[in-house]
């Protein structure tokens, strides 16, 4: 359903993205690994239209993203979940999922959501800012699923987070691809969050995937070589 061919992306003349191919089916969670600076928040960028790509083709249900917007790209059906959470901190909880209803025709906020992050209605009135972390991610993940995306895109969401509350985001992105029927790309470190909630892994280093497997028959120390420095 998401379909990325030969994307390259470069800031100036250094290139960080390098020809990448990947396709995301429906229903499919892919985590996608690197350690630091190998770029994963530059393909997540990418895709969300933050940062232009240098050529190569990014497709969701057919139609190509490249060249569009952030803003058209969330009306198309890409949801996107910013590295450092990004909530708007002297907004209200509720304020701050209402910015992602602005390509919905809903005004306010879906019961829905409140119904995964029950949380986030007891805290409606609060000041974003005033949060846990943990909240926090939940806001940020409810913010992005108020635009009712097909594709949910997180840029390393365990950042900062308790291993418990990291748990516990695992088993609820699970829970929202099945009831809403998302793919879900999300770029991480931690690979024991990514073996928790993802079908498939993805290593990238220097702006290449170097690996990629499906999750049942990952060799866990293998990656984690990968992944050391
Ligand atoms: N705005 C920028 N201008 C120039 N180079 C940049 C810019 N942002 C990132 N880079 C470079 O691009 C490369 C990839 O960075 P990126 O942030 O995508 O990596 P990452 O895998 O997400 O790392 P991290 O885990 O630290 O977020 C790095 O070498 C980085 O220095």
């Amino acid at each position: 359903m998401l379909e990325i061919k030969d994307l390259h992306v470069a800031y100036g003349e250094s290139e960080v993205v390098k020809g990448l191919n990947l396709s995301l089916k429906e229903n499919e969670i892919i985590a996608v690994l690197g350690r630091n600076g190998m770029g994963k928040t530059t393909l997540m960028k990418s895709l969300i239209g933050m940062i232009p790509s240098k050529s190569g083709s990014v497709q969701l249900k057919g139609k190509e993203l490249n060249g569009m917007k952030s803003h058209d790209r969330v009306a198309a059906g890409v949801g996107f979940v910013p590295q450092g959470r990004m909530i708007f901190s002297t907004m209200t909880v509720e304020e701050n999922i209402e910015t992602g209803l602005t390509t919905t025709k809903e005004t306010k906020v879906p019961e829905e959501l409140y119904n995964i992050f029950p949380i986030l209605r007891d805290f409606r009135k609060r000041r974003g800012g005033n949060l846990s972390g943990g909240q926090q991610q939940q806001l940020a993940i409810a913010r992005a699923l108020a635009s009712n995306p097909d594709v949910l895109l997180l840029d390393e969401p365990t950042e900062g987070i308790q291993p418990s509350i990291i748990k516990e985001m695992a088993h609820t992105l699970k829970e929202i691809r099945d009831s809403h029927g998302l793919s879900i790309i999300v770029s991480e470190q931690v690979l024991s969050f990514a073996l928790d909630v993802a079908d498939r892994i993805i290593v990238i280093e220097k702006g290449k995937i170097i690996h990629d497997q499906p999750k049942d028959e990952v060799d866990e120390d293998q990656i984690a070589k990968f992944l050391s420095v």
